[in-house]
């Protein structure tokens, strides 16, 4: 008898909608079209440094809860309505998280809480939710993680990142090369920078690789390459890179390689040292650069939710505190309306 060598590893198969089926149930109208399409090309044009104000990225770590999502977006478009002077917000709309070892993987791989997996229920939740920000008309910014999963909702996106964990990935640079909306690279949990700047530059370029179309069939996609790729500091095993100092290295870094010096500063992960309290702080500094004259820091990233810190899943969706993260600790609301303000007086100030 022949020896059995495929498959060994697999548990099972699931089929998934095409990514055409799932775009059909749960279209983009037009006028959500068109908000995308605006939310992009001014996001582009603060990267250029052709609008001066600050983009601010904010939400929760990860989405697990759709109703607070929904809730914490009809807060943030009030909050980008008062500072629209100063400000561009988006709603950081999570739904894969890369762990360092195991855990959650994000509303998308399982939008039950509860290990059961059912990809094309977290698929069809993370498109409705996009979907709600755009018709509320709140641009959506998430990580892109996996390589099939762009394809049933990437187009509703205003700012896409390349998380630490996967910039230095061939795969994620080409399949970046693809996106449509201007992409976030992050220096790599160690902290290199440099990393991140190869990865813009490739990124950038046209590339041909394996991808799946609209109908599900595997085809070969050739890309044009992405120009609105742009560098994010988020810190790493070596400390925190938000201070102007490292602002100034990271922005003559990226002149040395050709680039505009200009970036985007993350105050959680590696800037706060995974702790949610130092948010404001480093927030603080920033605002201080900015208002200071500072023209590199393009925008910031920031963890915050309705409710302040994290909690552990325990039972699926059981005893969860409403609001809560369930990944990394966030900012909670009242801290979030201050820091948002003080990088908009920023902006005010630096005018002045
Ligand atoms: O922002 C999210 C987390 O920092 C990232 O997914 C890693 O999380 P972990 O170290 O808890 O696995
Ligand atoms: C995982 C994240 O960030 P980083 O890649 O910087 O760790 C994140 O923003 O969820």
């Amino acid at each position: 008898m022949a020896a059995r060598i495929s498959d060994l590893h697999i548990a099972r198969e699931d089929t998934l909608p095409t990514p055409q089926a799932l775009h059909e149930e749960l279209p983009c109208s037009d006028e959500q079209a068109g908000h995308v399409a605006a939310s992009r090309d001014a996001v582009r044009r603060i990267l250029r440094g052709e609008d001066d104000r600050l983009l601010v990225i904010a939400g929760p770590c990860s989405v697990h809860e759709p109703a607070s999502a929904v809730e914490y977006a009809g807060r943030l478009r009030e909050l980008a309505v008062r500072h629209e002077d100063a400000l561009l917000l988006v709603m950081r709309v999570y739904f894969e998280k890369p762990r360092t070892r195991m855990g959650w993987k994000g509303l998308i791989y399982d939008p039950g809480l509860d290990d059961t997996g059912d990809i094309g229920e977290g698929l069809r939740a993370a498109r409705r939710l996009l979907l709600e920000c755009a018709r509320i008309g709140l641009p959506a910014a998430s990580e892109i993680l996996d390589l099939i999963t762009p394809q049933y909702y990437a187009e509703l996106l205003s700012w896409g990142a390349i998380g630490a964990r996967t910039v230095e990935s061939p795969l994620h640079r080409q399949m970046a090369s693809a996106l449509s909306a201007p992409l976030g690279f992050k220096n790599t949990t160690g902290g290199g920078v440099e990393v991140a700047i190869d990865a813009i530059h490739v990124a950038g370029q046209s590339h041909r690789f394996p991808s799946i179309s609209m109908q599900g069939q595997a085809i070969v996609v050739t890309t044009t390459g992405n120009a609105d790729a742009h560098l994010v500091l988020r810190g790493g095993a070596g400390g925190p890179n938000y201070d102007a100092a490292s602002v100034a290295k990271a922005a003559a870094a990226l002149e040395r390689a050709g680039l505009p010096p200009r970036l985007l500063v993350d105050c959680s992960h590696g800037n706060s040292a995974k702790d949610w309290r130092r948010q404001p702080l480093v927030a603080a500094d920033l605002a201080r650069q900015v208002a200071a004259g500072s023209r590199s820091i393009a925008g910031v990233l920031l963890e915050s939710h309705l409710v302040e810190g994290r909690q552990d899943i325990v039972d699926g969706r059981k005893g969860l505190v409403y609001g809560q993260s369930v990944t990394d600790g966030c900012i909670g609301w009242d801290s979030t309306v201050s820091v948002i303000g003080e990088l908009a007086d920023a902006v005010r100030r630096r005018r002045a």
